[in-house]
């Protein structure tokens, strides 16, 4: 029998104040919603946002008594869990989760609690990590906190709100500036909430879909700008993932800087033996600072790609895709990563692209 489709879910996150209640309760208006369990964690004693809803689903979830990403993740396994079963009972009916995270927390932790809770897992998948950003206080948001990059670095989508408030060259330059954090993120402007409709949805592993090309538009993998370098031998002149990964450096410029994201296209097949050496060890040396990882992979031998995700050392089991495109067996992938010194995510994707020979 084939599994049920497990359950979307969204993860709305964005800096305090950056409007995330406004637009929660717009989309609870928005059709394209159909019928939502909301989980809203706040960060204090008080769930004022709870009162700020002013339309509300009837699964409705505040979790409150600290930031979701550390104290509450428990409260957040105990509600989805909660849910679930529920809904099994025929006692809630829902067909997407939405969470609305506390300004100051940290998505991978949260993400991680969907990944890596065994029961979570088969339930629920990952349908997108929405990203508000102020763009009256966002420059100077982002040069306060990492915590407000990290989020922008781990969206799916971007959302600008409060454009009203500014000129249009101050909009300008900070998308250009979230373009330069998140090369692979969407953008899009929220007015007092609002978006288009839908906007926020689809954005996830196209998994319950089995569509190569819809899995194309979601990895979004742009070719590496340079040619990746050429390896001679196992490894490289730093090892798969050697000498430079482990030597990060200073990072005291500005904390944008700190992010730093690799795509690369693989033009033939790769060898399984390969993929694995290389997927092991840039989890094994690197997870913890690789803050998403989005990957469609053509292995030598098969008919079908495999769509992966990943935050940190946590990835999703791969999903075989069907009816992949004709022609393109071309594998995308996309790595973002923090603290990593230059070339060395770009030097171990040529790993990929050696021979297989390179295992013997
Ligand atoms: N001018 C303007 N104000 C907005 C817009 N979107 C939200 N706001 C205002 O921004 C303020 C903060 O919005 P919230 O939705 O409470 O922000 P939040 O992210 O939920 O805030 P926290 O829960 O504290 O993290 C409110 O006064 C909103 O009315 C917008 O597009 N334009």
């Amino acid at each position: 029998m084939k599994p049920a489709p497990r359950i979307p879910v969204t993860l709305i996150t964005g800096y305090l104040g950056a409007g995330k209640t406004t637009l929660l309760n717009a989309l609870l208006r928005d059709p394209a919603m159909g019928k939502a369990a909301v989980l809203i964690n706040e960060f204090g004693d008080i769930g004022l946002d709870h009162d700020l809803i002013v339309e509300t689903t009837e699964e409705m979830v505040l979790l409150e008594s600290g930031c979701m990403c550390c104290a509450v993740r428990g409260d957040l396994t105990k509600a989805l869990t909660g849910l679930l079963a529920r809904r099994k009972a025929g006692a809630a009916q829902f067909d997407r989760v939405v969470i609305e995270t506390s300004g100051l927390a940290d998505p991978g932790p949260i993400l991680h609690t969907l990944l890596v809770e065994e029961d979570l897992a088969k339930g629920f998948r990952m349908d997108g990590v929405v990203t508000l950003v102020d763009a009256a206080h966002g420059e100077a948001t982002l040069d306060r906190g990492f915590e407000a990059v990290a989020q922008v670095a781990m969206a799916d989508l971007v959302v600008l709100t409060k454009t009203d408030l500014v000129p249009a060259a101050t909009v300008d330059s900070l998308q250009r500036r979230l373009k330069g954090i998140a090369p692979n993120a969407r953008q899009i402007t929220a007015d007092h909430g609002t978006v288009a409709s839908g906007a926020l949805f689809g954005l996830g592993i196209p998994a319950e879909l089995s569509e190569a090309s819809a899995a194309e538009a979601w990895v979004n993998a742009a070719p590496a700008r340079k040619p990746l370098p050429a390896l001679t031998a196992f490894g490289s002149q730093h090892g798969l993932f050697g000498a430079a990964f482990t030597q990060t450096q200073p990072w005291a410029a500005r904390h944008d800087d700190r992010i730093r994201s690799v795509s690369a296209v693989i033009d033939q097949p790769i060898h399984p033996g390969l993929f694995n050496i290389w997927i092991d060890t840039l989890i094994q040396l690197r997870g913890p600072d690789i803050l998403r990882f989005k990957a469609l992979i053509w292995l030598e031998g098969e008919e079908e790609p495999y769509a992966i995700h990943g935050v940190q050392h946590v990835f999703d089991p791969p999903v075989k895709l069907a009816r992949a495109p004709k022609g393109d067996r071309k594998s995308r992938i996309v790595i973002i990563g923090r603290d990593l010194a230059e070339g060395v995510l770009e030097e171990s994707l040529a790993f990929l692209n050696s021979p297989a020979e390179t295992l013997r």
